[in-house]
């Protein structure tokens, strides 16, 4: 997890703000990518001539690689006289022990600075001299035991923003196993386990949901099938009830490839199924139940070594107005459905 989302940004930026303003220090902290996410009171100094030579600049990564360098050893932290004559320090942050991100503070002496040494470095590399003595003389400077009080601060400081993100580290991935246990609740109460279709309660739901819209509209037709496999007991009873269940997988694949995108099937019993229809007519949804009565009695699950077929029932009716519950509707279409189970199977019958 990154540094960044672990802890307020925004926050630690206002605190630095006021910690550069108490003390004249400049602060910076940096995710281990090197991206900047808090940077208060650098100078110009660095900012207006250290870092925009091409010269200087290299030193300041140098200085920027040996300090995180350092810290990536184990460091508490670590102090460095930079080649451009200033002292740059660091902190490392670690989150549950992982070391995420680094915190800067520098642009200070510990002595009063040779301004002969800062002149030269003027002419060497073509800075405007009074401007860089001016910006010189905005760089603090910090006795040992000063540098120490504030290496104590920071020290903690870093130690109080890792124990931030550790806990808010644990609250997210807790909250990311809640919400995953919680779509996971949800899909199992609304899906069938064996066949990956819409379970009883959701396809009742559905078919409220289709009542309630007729009840709405007129004119529109919608269209309730019942389905039952042929013989299904024969063929556990025969071939085992591992290939009954590899059976109903199959069964529900050729259902839900026939489907178009406002239709639904469910899983309503053990070998029932149910599914709905909206737009269809009578016509349509009778040529709807034969073509898909043709294709599963033509396809053959090979299981096991074995080849199985098998057949389906189904009984159609229409969703009325003057049905007051999903139930009604599925009695109809049961009723319709038994007739085609007395009438010999593999066929399909309207509801009166
Ligand atoms: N393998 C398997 N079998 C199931 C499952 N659910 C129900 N069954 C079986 O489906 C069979 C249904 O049998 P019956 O109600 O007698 O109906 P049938 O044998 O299909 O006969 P008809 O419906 O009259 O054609 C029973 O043997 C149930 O055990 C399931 O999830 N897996």
């Amino acid at each position: 997890m990154k540094f960044s989302e672990l802890v307020d940004v925004g926050e630690l930026q206002k605190l630095c703000e006021s910690f550069t303003r108490l003390t004249g220090a400049v602060t910076a902290v940096l995710d281990l990518d090197g991206t900047v996410l808090v940077s208060t009171g650098w100078q110009d100094i660095c900012t207006r001539f250290h870092r925009v030579n091409a010269q200087t600049a290299a030193r300041c990564h140098e200085s920027d690689t040996v300090l995180a360098g350092q810290l990536s050893h184990g460091e508490a932290y670590n102090v460095y006289q930079c080649k451009n004559g200033l002292v740059d320090v660091a902190v490392p942050i670690s989150i549950g022990g992982e070391h995420v991100a680094n915190f800067f503070t520098g642009q200070f002496f510990f002595d009063t600075p040779d301004r002969l040494f800062f002149s030269r470095q003027a002419q060497a590399f073509g800075f405007d001299e009074s401007a860089y003595l001016r910006a010189l003389d905005k760089a603090p400077v910090f006795s040992a035991e000063h540098v120490r009080a504030m290496m104590e601060f920071f020290t903690r400081l870093a130690q109080i923003m890792g124990e931030m993100g550790l806990a808010r580290a644990e609250l997210k991935l807790a909250n990311d196993s809640l919400q995953a246990s919680e779509a996971n609740y949800r899909q199992q109460a609304t899906t069938d386990f064996l066949t990956g279709l819409p379970s009883r309660r959701s396809f009742i739901m559905r078919l409220e949901d289709e009542l309630a819209r007729l009840s709405r509209t007129s004119g529109q037709s919608i269209a309730l099938l019942m389905l039952d496999l042929d013989h299904f007991k024969q063929i556990n009873d025969r071939c085992g009830h591992a290939t009954g269940d590899a059976l109903l997988r199959h069964f529900a694949v050729q259902v839900a490839d026939e489907l178009r995108r406002i239709d639904m099937a469910g899983r309503i019993g053990g070998e029932e199924f149910a599914i709905v229809l909206p737009g269809a007519d009578q016509a349509a949804a009778l040529a709807f139940a034969h073509r898909l009565c043709e294709r599963v009695a033509n396809s053959t699950l090979h299981y096991q070594g074995e080849s199985l077929s098998l057949t389906v029932s189904i009984g159609v009716t229409d969703l009325r107005k003057t049905d007051t519950d999903p139930d009604v509707a599925l009695a109809r279409a049961d009723k319709a459905l038994y007739l085609a189970k007395e009438r010999g199977r593999n066929r399909v019958e309207l509801a009166e």
